[in-house]
């Protein structure tokens, strides 16, 4: 009897010290989490809520931003590169909207960054992700923009290989048709007319019945490159640069010509411009395609996951592009001369597939 008093005894003081040191964890946890969120709320107080003439966020103030703003994490995230970090943010049960954390410390945060910013939020075409406003406080910058329901062509030209396969010949035409106009604008319908600088398929992005929108626009210019994102260079992204752009360092608009031939390449063939492969062997995407195309085998370079297409229409398509990828930059057509010629495929074949 003594004995299981004893025993009893024991196992209650077991768990007393069990619940005991839980609960004291749980303190030293809670206390951990909230010291954090408060540097994270003092990074983000104080700061500056500028919305453009957005009808979908009219009603947000900028303290329920804020708000959602701390509370998102990990679980946020939908994509990542060298200027910062992209969340979904829910604004109600119905409307959701991309934020863009940018590095800390990566953003020119004097007048200049509002103004550029503000000539972005000027800037509505339905073929250009919309830039609904920004949020800018002492030690962040957030942007915030329409959210892209099916992310990026990057993603789906290289991501998982059934999304590629819903790529047929129609959807990249028209890809490249939406965002050729989208650049257009930006070039010649824009005052100040603007510049890309950064055109590439993770800047390419699809909305929900799979229409190209450009995005990123104007950050190019805006910021230096965080230094620890390698396929940044200066401003645009390895792979996708102009040849004149090494030498000069320049960016004009025949520049985002050669960016967005790099993407029509990028979009028959399915192979990503910066692959390790191509730096491996001494060659890049342009020179390889350029060979095998002059050599008559264009079949060989397009992609697989395209199992019908028009023969001829693709090989307008490449002809395009070339025009496109011409060394020389005066030799490149503008925007708008790619826009006519691309629709003109569109008038002679994609038709049939629509
Ligand atoms: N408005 C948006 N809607 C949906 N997804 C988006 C939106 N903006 C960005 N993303 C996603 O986040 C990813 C990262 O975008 P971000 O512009 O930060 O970097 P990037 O274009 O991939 O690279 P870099 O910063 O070097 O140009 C995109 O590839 C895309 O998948």
């Amino acid at each position: 009897m003594g004995d299981s008093r004893v025993i009893a005894l024991y196992i209650t003081l077991g768990c007393m010290a069990f619940i005991i040191s839980k609960i004291i964890i749980s303190i030293l946890l809670y206390r951990r989490w909230r010291r954090k969120n408060m540097v994270y709320e003092d990074g983000f107080s104080g700061g500056k809520m500028v919305m453009f003439r957005s009808a979908t966020l009219q009603s947000l103030t900028s303290e329920e931003f804020l708000k959602k703003t701390l509370k998102l994490s990990n679980k946020d995230i939908i994509g990542s590169g060298g200027y910062g970090t992209v969340y979904r943010l829910s604004i109600t049960d119905s409307i959701a909207i991309a934020v863009k954390r940018l590095n800390k410390g990566s953003a020119d945060r004097d007048r200049g960054f509002e103004r550029e910013l503000e000539a972005m939020g000027d800037i509505k075409h339905r073929n250009i992700v919309t830039l609904h406003g920004y949020y800018t406080a002492p030690h962040y910058n957030l942007l915030m923009y329409q959210l892209m329901p099916n992310g990026s062509l990057d993603a789906f030209l290289h991501g998982k290989s059934m999304d590629r396969k819903l790529l047929d010949w129609h959807s990249r035409y028209k890809i490249a048709l939406g965002a050729a106009r989208g650049i257009a604008y930006l070039h010649h319908d824009c005052i100040p007319h603007i510049i890309h600088r950064d055109i590439k398929s993770s800047n390419i992005l699809l909305d929900e019945s799979m229409e190209a929108r450009v995005s990123d626009f104007g950050l190019a210019t805006l910021m230096e490159p965080d230094q620890t994102h390698v396929s940044t260079f200066v401003a645009g992204t390895f792979g996708y640069l102009a040849p004149e752009y090494f030498d000069t360092g320049r960016a004009t608009t025949k520049g985002d010509v050669y960016s967005f031939g790099v993407v029509m390449l990028e979009l028959l063939t399915g192979k990503k411009p910066t692959d390790e492969a191509f730096f491996e062997e001494g060659t890049k995407l342009v020179t390889w395609v350029k060979a095998v195309v002059e050599d008559k085998r264009a079949e060989h370079v397009v992609d697989s996951s395209l199992e019908c297409y028009p023969a001829k229409a693709i090989d307008y398509f490449f002809k395009i592009a070339f025009m496109c990828l011409e060394p020389e930059p005066s030799q490149r057509p503008t925007m708008t001369e790619v826009v006519k010629m691309l629709e003109q495929i569109k008038s002679e074949s994609a038709a049939k597939y629509s």
